[in-house]
C-alpha cells in the first residue's frame, strides 16, 4: 500500500467569474502545499469537457492502429522542430516501449497533424492552454511573485505540444513505458486512461497516481524548479507499461519559448540571501540537450541530461 497519495484539488473556484473567496483560498494553498511536496497534484473540475478528452482519446486509438505505412506519414520532418512533431515510435535501441504523436501549438505553423484530428485536438490544445495559463497564474502567485511575473515571462504560446501516447503490452521480459525522467518545461497536463501505469517518486519510493475519468494530473516542471530556486519541485515520474493490455494517455505541456533566459529569480536568491542553486541558461539549449537521447543514445543512464546539468554547488 501507497503512504502517501498525491493531492486532488477541486479548481472549480479558480475558474469562477463570481468570488468564491474560501474556495479560492483552499485551492492555492493546496496548490502550493502540493508543488513543495512532490510537484505533483490532480485537479478535478477543470473545466475541460470530459466528452472533447475521450473523444480525443479515442481518436489517438483509431490513429495508432493504423498501419506502419500511414502513421509514417506524418513522420517529424528532417531538421524540424524540437520536439519532433509528428509521429514517433521508440527507436529499436531505446528501452522504453510507446508510440505517440505530437501537435505543436497551432500558431507555430508547423504542424503536421493528420487531418482528421485538426478540429478536436486544436479544441483540445485551446483547453489545455487556458487552463496553463490559469495554473501558472496560480503558481505565480502561490510563490509570492509580484502579479503576473510568470505571465509576462512566459508569453509566447509557440513552443507548448501535445502528445497522445500508446504503451504497448507488458511482456513477461520487461514493462517500461517510459523511464524515469522529469518534465524539462513549466507545467504538464497528463490525461490519463482506466489502465493506470504513471508513477511519481517520492522519498526514494514509486507511487502510483490512480487513473481517473474526471481527473487531470498536473505536475510542475524544470523551468518553475530554476526560477523558484528548488521551492516546488519538478517530480521524477515514469510510466510502468501493464501486462496485457494497451496504454494510452494524453500529456499536454505548457512550455517556454526557446529564446528565453532561465535562471533563478532574485525573490529566491539575493532578496532572501539565498545562493542561486542554477546557473542561468537559454531554454532551447537545454531541450536541444535533452533531445540528444534520440540521436546519441548514451549508453549509462547518468549520461541523461537533467536540469543538474546546470546546478551549482556551492
Ligand atoms: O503517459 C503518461 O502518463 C506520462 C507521460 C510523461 O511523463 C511524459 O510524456 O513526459
Ligand atoms: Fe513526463
Amino acid at each position: 500500500m501507497a503512504i502517501f497519495d498525491i493531492p486532488t484539488i477541486d479548481v472549480s473556484s479558480l475558474m469562477l467569474r463570481e468570488e468564491d473567496e474560501d474556495g479560492r483560498r483552499k485551492a492555492m494553498e493546496q496548490i502550493e502545499e502540493a508543488c513543495v511536496n512532490c510537484g505533483f497534484f490532480q485537479i478535478e473540475n477543470h473545466g475541460i469537457p470530459l466528452e472533447l478528452l475521450s473523444r480525443a482519446m479515442d481518436l489517438y486509438k483509431t490513429f495508432f492502429a493504423c498501419s506502419d505505412e500511414d502513421k509514417l506519414l506524418v513522420s517529424p520532418k528532417p531538421g524540424g522542430t524540437v520536439p519532433p512533431a509528428g509521429y514517433l515510435k521508440s527507436p529499436q535501441h531505446s528501452d522504453e516501449k510507446n508510440e505517440h504523436l505530437l501537435i505543436l501549438n497551432a500558431s507555430s505553423g508547423v504542424n503536421k497533424n493528420p487531418p482528421q484530428f485538426k478540429q478536436v485536438l486544436e479544441e483540445v490544445i485551446s483547453h489545455f492552454t487556458k487552463l496553463g495559463m490559469l495554473l501558472e497564474s496560480m503558481i505565480s502567485e502561490c510563490l509570492g511573485l509580484p502579479h503576473n511575473t510568470l505571465a509576462k515571462f512566459n508569453d509566447d504560446r509557440s513552443w507548448d505540444f501535445l502528445i497522445g501516447l500508446h504503451y504497448f503490452p507488458a511482456t513477461e521480459a520487461e514493462d517500461n513505458g517510459k523511464s524515469a525522467h522529469e518534465d524539462g518545461n513549466c507545467i504538464t497536463f497528463v490525461y490519463q486512461d482506466e489502465v493506470g501505469g504513471l508513477q511519481v517518486q517520492k522519498d526514494g519510493q514509486w507511487i502510483p497516481i490512480a487513473p481517473s475519468k474526471d481527473k487531470l494530473v498536473a505536475n510542475i516542471g524544470d523551468v518553475i524548479q530554476v526560477l523558484s530556486n528548488n521551492k516546488f519541485k519538478s517530480a521524477t515520474h515514469r510510466v510502468v507499461r501493464p501486462k496485457g493490455k494497451s496504454r494510452y494517455s494524453c500529456a499536454f505541456f505548457y512550455n517556454l519559448q526557446g529564446d528565453k533566459w532561465v535562471e533563478p529569480l532574485p525573490q529566491f536568491t539575493k532578496e532572501i540571501g539565498e545562493s542561486a542553486k542554477y546557473k542561468g541558461f537559454f531554454y532551447k539549449e537545454y531541450v536541444q540537450l535533452r533531445a540528444r537521447k534520440w540521436t546519441h543514445p548514451p549508453s549509462r543512464p547518468e549520461d541523461l541530461i537533467h536540469i543538474t546539468h546546470y546546478s551549482i554547488s556551492n
